[in-house]
């Protein structure tokens, strides 16, 4: 099994005049680890829920291992999505829901729901129900990934979880995922304590999208700089700040846009140091809306559009796609 690849063209999901997904064009590859990141409402549970097919599109396509998911028998028998409420049921016994489960879901592994019961300190007698909001969240976890599908989608499953639950299921979802590759999707606006996990990333804002591209790649958009807090600002001159530290006479900033080619030489005669930027303080400036947040750039409303985008429809961080006369796109050259 090495999972499912999810396609979404041109999807618009309304409820009613309320346009949640507004034109999405992107693509999740099949075995890997994908971050969808966005602000609150920017359409992440409804584009989670449309590949689930629990909605349709209002029009477009989002497919699912090739397949349009709606009734369709072979792509929902692989294709699991936890909310942030469980989607379990609330009225059973633990125990009694992973039964059901077992019986469901073709790749369930009892062995690793029992032990991550036990992580969790979860009783399988317990009803859902009566759990405290951890609780529910953490065995919301447990049944996503036991069910081991083939596209997994954990929507803010950890919400609600204090911090050695939420650390025992980022390890639990690594180890489990390395030794049973999937396509597994964790949709998040906190960012920090997962980025790590994160092969693609996936940012949309206001139901369209900003940004999709490996995280590798999203790490090499912007650097940081520490150091003393004068010569920080001296290598920093000219350049978008995303993010900024202070501790005593000690600086850390987060430059935003690609590094120079004499970085490197100039660190070492300001004597500051280089290092990977921060995903939280650019998802923070990518997801910035003018008069709202502060724009530390002036880049408010940047759309980056993945690299097979032919069309250009969203723009691009190189410059080169077709932003058109979208006055909200900001193009930042490379
Ligand atoms: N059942 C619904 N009926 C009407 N509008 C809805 C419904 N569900 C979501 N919306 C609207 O669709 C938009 C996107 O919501 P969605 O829940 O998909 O965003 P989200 O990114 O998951 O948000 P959050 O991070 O806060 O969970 C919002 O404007 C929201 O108000």
């Amino acid at each position: 099994m090495s999972g499912f690849g999810v396609q979404v063209r041109d999807l618009i999901v309304r409820y009613g005049d309320d346009t949640a997904v507004d034109g999405l064009t992107l693509d999740i590859p099949a075995g890997s680890i994908t971050g969808l990141l966005g602000r609150n409402g920017s359409g992440k549970t409804t584009l989670l829920s449309t590949l689930a097919a629990f909605r349709r599109p209002t029009s477009g396509r989002a497919l699912v291992d090739g397949e349009d998911p709606w009734e369709n028998e072979r792509v929902m028998a692989g294709t699991c999505l936890i909310r942030e409420s469980g989607d379990v049921l609330a009225d059973e016994k633990l125990g009694a829901t992973l039964d059901y489960v077992e019986q469901a879901r073709p790749h369930f592994s009892r062995e690793l729901a029992e032990r991550l019961l036990d992580t969790f300190e979860l009783d399988p007698k317990a009803k859902q129900n009566t759990l405290s909001r951890g609780k529910k969240s953490a065995f919301g976890a447990v049944v996503g990934l036991a069910t081991r599908a083939e596209l997994t989608m954990l929507d803010e499953v950890y919400l609600g979880m204090d911090a050695p639950s939420r650390y025992a299921f980022y390890d639990a979802l690594l180890t489990d995922y390395v030794e049973h590759p999937r396509t597994i999707v964790l949709s998040s606006h906190l960012i920090e304590e997962i980025e790590r996990l994160f092969e693609h990333v996936v940012v949309i804002d206001h139901g369209t999208l900003l940004l999709a591209e490996p995280a590798d790649e999203l790490r090499t958009r912007g650097l940081t700089v520490t150091g003393p807090s004068d010569a920080v600002e001296r290598f920093s001159a000219g350049r978008t700040v995303v993010g900024r530290q202070q501790l005593g006479r000690t600086a850390q900033v987060t430059l935003f846009g690609p590094p120079a080619a004499d970085d490197d030489a100039r660190a070492r005669d300001l004597g500051v140091e280089l290092g990977p930027v921060d995903v939280q303080d650019l998802f923070v400036h990518l997801t910035a809306r003018a008069g709202a947040t502060g724009d530390a750039g002036g880049t408010a409303g940047l759309r980056v559009a993945p690299s097979d985008d032919p069309a250009g429809r969203s723009g691009s961080l190189t410059g080169s796609g077709a932003a058109g006369s979208d006055p909200t796109v900001t193009e930042v050259p490379r």
